[in-house]
């Protein structure tokens, strides 16, 4: 198996996952999916080693992401990702999702290096590299129409300590295995999504500050 992806092996591969691919999605995901095996081999950056299981068990989550967020009445205009690592969901997502500025946050340098490197390559719009904790975000970085994050932390903790980083209208996007209709003091669970992964059913909910429609 070639670690360089072409770009006509990510779209006959993602057929085979029931998504049909633009050249240019299917080029941009080749050139992170390559770039992504290559530094994979010599830090750690993601558990599976080729790309065909990165794209097969990481990548699909964003795509359904994409789905779901541009069905939103109200587009976020600034986004944050937080503990982006690898650039996980955001750099494949802004593959398919260009709405707003987008911001992944991520402490680690070689792993914020990294992102910053497959950005610049794949020419992403309004996508930016902050290589910082979330508690140490400026202000102007502090009023996010959404929040983002992907095995970051327990979701309960995540709500509650990202508070400060949110708009008065903010919104977070909690991505997990589990379905559940429960939410946490200051914030209204506006929907859940179920979508299927490598056979198994994996769900978006989205919640916001307050309640409000959207
Ligand atoms: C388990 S990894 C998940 C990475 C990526 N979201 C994914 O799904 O593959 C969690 C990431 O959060 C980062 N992190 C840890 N503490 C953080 C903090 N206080 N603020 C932002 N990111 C943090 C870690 O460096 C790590 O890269």
């Amino acid at each position: 198996m070639n670690s360089h992806p072409e770009a006509r092996e990510v779209a006959l591969r993602a057929q085979g996952l029931g998504r049909v691919l633009t050249d240019d999605q299917a080029r941009l995901l080749s050139v992170y999916l390559g770039l992504l095996v290559k530094w994979n081999a010599r830090m750690n950056l993601v558990g599976p080693s080729t790309w065909t299981e990165i794209l097969d068990t990481l990548i699909q989550d964003s795509w359904h992401l994409a789905d779901l967020l541009h069905t939103l009445r109200t587009q976020p205009a600034q986004t944050l990702d937080l503990g982006a690592g690898a650039g996980l969901p955001g750099i494949p997502l802004r593959v398919f999702w260009q709405s707003g500025e987008y911001y992944l946050v991520e402490p680690r340098q070689k792993r914020a290096i990294f992102m910053e490197q497959a950005v610049a390559h794949m020419k992403l719009p309004l996508t930016k590299v902050i290589c910082a904790r979330m508690e140490a975000l400026p202000p102007a970085r502090r009023e996010a129409d959404l929040i983002v994050s992907r095995a970051f932390m327990p979701w309960q903790k995540l709500l509650a300590e990202v508070r400060s980083c949110l708009a008065p209208q903010g919104r977070v996007l909690v991505m997990s295995n589990e379905s559940s209709t429960d939410t946490v003091d200051g914030y209204s669970l506006e929907l859940v999504r179920e979508y299927p992964v490598a056979g198994k059913k994996r769900y978006f909910r989205l919640f916001a500050l307050g309640g409000h429609d959207f």
